[in-house]
């Protein structure tokens, strides 16, 4: 399952958007490392079912009325203070923690509310452009420590005949989720020196920076807009960084109401209906909520978690199905399954997300869209449904 780590410093809302996006229990408090423990759950990225193309919706688990959840890890990492990777705050520990995550939500507080080390201090008096600076720069020399740790073995290990400097640097990287490509690439990307014994520390540093953009990438979820100046998210809009204006404490309201049937909402609309059973004070705070929402497009707890996926991953999501007439399973539930994959795979890649055990038993596939057959090298699109046709 794909895994999206919410970084940033302590008090900026990140046990709040967890809990929304969870609904989870966790300590949620207006004081530094509230949270002790990573925390992961699940929590699901929102796109249009393809049962919107057919007559009667699918009966999905995860379907509501077309609005399609596909579930993905979620980990709350405790609060980041600048000076982490040198073991401020509660330190490595929790960088250490990021090193799962496919892609990084960096939550920070918009209202500038809160100092560099999470402390309550005026609204707009700490400027939140530091918070996404300090998230970057703290992964960077993390990641750089990292690195000059093992420099040692790379350099024994260049005294070997044969030694492949591209092969050594893939191998000490993968446990950061580097793949063998994605060291290749950035490689290209810089300029350093054949043998390990000439490398400095600028060489490292920058060799850390280009694995850490390319395999943790972030996005600032730019929270409590609620209660943020406007030019703070004017300014944060501004910047050449993707940047999602988030209410974590308005969806959690929200998730909650819904629950308990005060309102209609499913998580990423862009409205809310409030019910007939509110309490006068509850729909005060309600109709507040659905102002800021109709200025920022939602809540934007949903959206950050897809923009993460879909545009920042560039992942998309598939359905299998083993028929392709009612796009059903073989128990006859409509679309029942749903896997999201890189842009760019093929039915193949899709057929082994299903069952990792094919082998060589992958045939053929069929869009079940069009009924018609597509080659091993088809690029899947957003929504397809595919029905593989294998040996086993
Ligand atoms: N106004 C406003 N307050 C929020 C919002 N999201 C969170 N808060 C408040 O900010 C405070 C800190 O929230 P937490 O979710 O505990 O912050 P955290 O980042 O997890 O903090 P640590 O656990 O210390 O790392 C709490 O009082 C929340 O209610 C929001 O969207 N708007």
């Amino acid at each position: 399952m794909l895994s999206i780590a919410l970084a940033g410093k302590p008090n900026a809302g990140k046990s709040t958007f967890y809990t929304a996006a969870t609904m989870a229990e966790v300590d949620v408090a207006n004081y530094p490392f509230t949270t002790i423990d990573a925390n992961r759950g699940v929590s699901y990225v929102r796109t249009a079912c393809p049962c919107l193309e057919r007559d009667g919706r699918c009966n999905a688990d995860n379907c509501e009325d077309g609005k399609r959840y596909v579930p993905i890890e979620l980990i709350d990492v405790a609060g980041l203070v600048p000076g982490a990777h040198e073991g401020k705050g509660l330190g490595n520990q929790f960088l250490d923690e990021l090193t799962n995550a496919d892609v990084i939500v960096n939550v920070i507080d918009a209202s500038g509310g809160t100092n560099e080390k999470g402390e309550p201090v005026d609204i707009g008096e700490h400027d939140p452009l530091e918070d996404i600076d300090f998230v970057e720069e703290e992964m960077d020399l993390w990641l750089a420590d990292i690195v000059d740790r093992n420099w040692e073995s790379i350099e024994r290990q260049s005294r070997s005949p044969g030694f492949d400097i591209d092969d050594a640097l893939a191998e000490m990287l993968t446990g950061f989720g580097a793949s063998p490509t994605d060291v290749a690439r950035t490689l290209r990307e810089i300029d350093y020196p054949e043998d390990p014994r000439e490398w400095t520390d600028d060489h490292r540093e920058a060799l850390a920076r280009e694995i850490r953009q390319r395999t943790k990438p972030i996005v600032v979820a730019a929270n409590k807009i609620d209660v943020a100046p406007q030019e703070n998210v004017e300014k944060l809009l501004e910047l050449d960084k993707p940047v999602i204006p988030t209410t974590a404490e308005g969806e959690l309201a929200l998730r909650r109401a819904a629950e308990n049937g005060l309102v209609d909402y499913d998580p990423g609309d862009e409205s809310l209906e409030v019910g007939a059973d509110v309490s006068d004070a509850q729909r005060e705070a309600l109709e507040g909520l659905a102002d800021t929402m109709a200025e920022y497009d939602g809540t934007g707890v949903q959206g950050a978690l897809d923009y993460a996926v879909y545009d920042l991953l560039e992942h998309l999501t598939a359905y299998p199905v083993e028929d392709a007439a009612k796009w059903s399973d073989g128990s006859g539930n409509v679309l029942p399954d749903a896997h999201l994959l890189p842009q760019g795979s093929t039915p193949v890649d899709l057929a082994y997300a299903v069952h990792s055990d094919i082998g060589d038993g992958y045939l053929h596939a069929v869009d079940a869209k069009s009924s018609r057959e597509v080659g091993e090298g088809y690029e899947l699109e957003e929504g397809d449904v595919i029905k593989i046709v294998s040996t086993n």
